[in-house]
């Protein structure tokens, strides 16, 4: 299939201003003009060149301030390049910043008809598409009031199924699957799939790795405006990974050997990695850390913030003796995508049925800061599980299961001849 999407060589430059300097016109004008000049000049972007073709989802991963969101807002226009050059095949749809293309005054249908109108269909088009649009964004009861009062997530909602309902040929997302609940996740997720399979050319940003590993057909890493990788999902989010934990363990303190609860001696650097800014004080699992396979388990964590974290991650993974993972969920994963941290708390995970195999196993817990770049406090191989079954299994997972014989034929003999 052709490129719907060709990026070359692309720059954007921005000037920044120091913060002590005024901002407002009156403050500048009382001044004098001088005083607003940028005190730094720098690159947002510089020298990216990639391409998407028809049918294909390009991924872009990185941390805060990497150049995600600047290089969406060129490729959808809202932005103009520096340098470099841009070409697109066909009718764009852009999920950018969120509900900022929105009037807040003026009702969901109103503002329906505007967005899609600008996105190049007409009138009667969206008249006939709009029971369809507010159908998929769950918005029957709620499309005649003012924008200004829907949530993040009910603007959301609306952004997206216009965005999918107005045929485009590219398809621009910036980070939505943060805001909504899981279901609307989901719906998403499989719109963009069919939108996909039927010839679109995505670009999706996200923070979360392991959706562009299992969503994307190629992905890019920038970092600091540059590209540190560019290729096969798996790759370069191993790449990515790989300098996640090389930058825990640059930041881990040193602390001397610590006791859990269970005896267990906890050590830096050995199996415990981050920055200690959250730590992770107690593990418990409920009820108890010797269960049957196929029982309920609960993951209590305790922690400590201090001073206040604003947003962290939590994940909690399963592994075997010899480190092969059996299970590995977090909390952005399942959709909560910000967990302020003040003082003391805890966090509670509960696995309704864990059917694992006998054996013994790891329960590894870890906090990590919001984009993913470093952990809080990771432990690894400290908390011990063992899990006994009745049955005897080769395998990892011992789920409920059960033989039946559906049909079946008494063989015939032939007569003899
Ligand atoms: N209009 C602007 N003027 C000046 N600097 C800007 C402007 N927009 C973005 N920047 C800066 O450009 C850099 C890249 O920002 P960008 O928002 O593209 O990063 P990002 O990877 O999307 O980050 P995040 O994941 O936090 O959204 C940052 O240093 C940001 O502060």
């Amino acid at each position: 299939m052709r490129d719907a999407i060709l990026v070359e060589n692309l720059g954007k430059h921005f000037n920044r201003y120091h913060v002590t300097k005024p901002f407002t016109i009156m403050e500048a004008v009382l001044s004098g003009l001088q005083r607003i000049k940028p005190v730094e000049h720098f690159w947002a972007l510089r020298g990216v060149s990639f391409t998407v073709e028809g049918g294909k989802m390009l991924g872009v991963i990185g941390h805060n301030g990497a150049g995600k969101s600047t290089l969406l807002q060129l490729l959808g226009k809202v932005a103009h390049p520096t340098e470099g050059r841009i070409k697109m095949r066909g009718r764009v749809g852009a999920l950018l910043d969120l509900g900022a293309g929105f009037h807040g005054d003026l009702t969901g249908r109103d503002n329906l008809f505007v967005t899609a109108i600008v996105a190049g269909l007409r009138r009667q088009e969206v008249a006939y598409r709009l029971d369809r649009i507010v159908k998929f964004a769950e918005l029957e009861g709620f499309i005649d009031n003012p924008v200004r009062t829907y949530s993040s997530g009910m603007m959301m909602r609306l952004a997206f199924s216009i965005a999918v309902h107005t045929d485009p040929d590219i398809l621009l997302v910036d980070e939505f699957l943060s805001v909504g609940d899981l279901s609307f996740q989901v719906k998403c997720l499989n719109r963009i799939t069919e939108m996909k399979e039927q010839g679109c050319a995505i670009v999706l940003v996200s923070h979360d790795v392991s959706q562009v590993e299992r969503l994307c057909d190629r992905a890019l890493w920038l970092k600091q405006g540059t590209v540190m990788a560019y290729g096969e999902p798996e790759v370069v989010a191993g790449q990515y990974t790989s300098e996640m934990r090389s930058q825990t363990q640059h930041r881990t303190p040193h602390r001397p050997p610590q006791l859990t609860r269970t005896g267990a001696q906890l050590q830096v650097n050995q199996n415990r990695f981050g920055s200690l800014e959250a730590e992770i004080i107690d593990v418990r699992f409920l009820p108890k850390s010797a269960i049957e396979s196929g029982d309920r388990l609960q993951v209590e964590i305790d922690y400590r913030a201090q001073p206040t974290v604003d947003s962290a991650i939590f994940s909690v993974a399963v592994s075997q003796e010899d480190s092969k993972p059996c299970l590995d969920v977090n909390s952005l994963e399942a959709g909560i995508p910000y967990i302020p941290l003040q003082e003391k708390g805890t966090i509670r995970l509960t696995l309704d049925r864990l059917d694992l195999s006998s054996g013994q196993y790891f329960v590894n817990v870890g906090i990590y800061k919001q984009d993913w770049s470093y952990a809080y406090d990771y432990h690894w191989h400290v908390y011990p599980l063992t899990v006994d079954s009745k049955t005897p299994s080769k395998g990892i997972l011992q789920p409920p299961m059960r033989w039946e014989v559906v049909s079946s034929k008494t063989p015939q003999l032939l007569p003899p001849r």
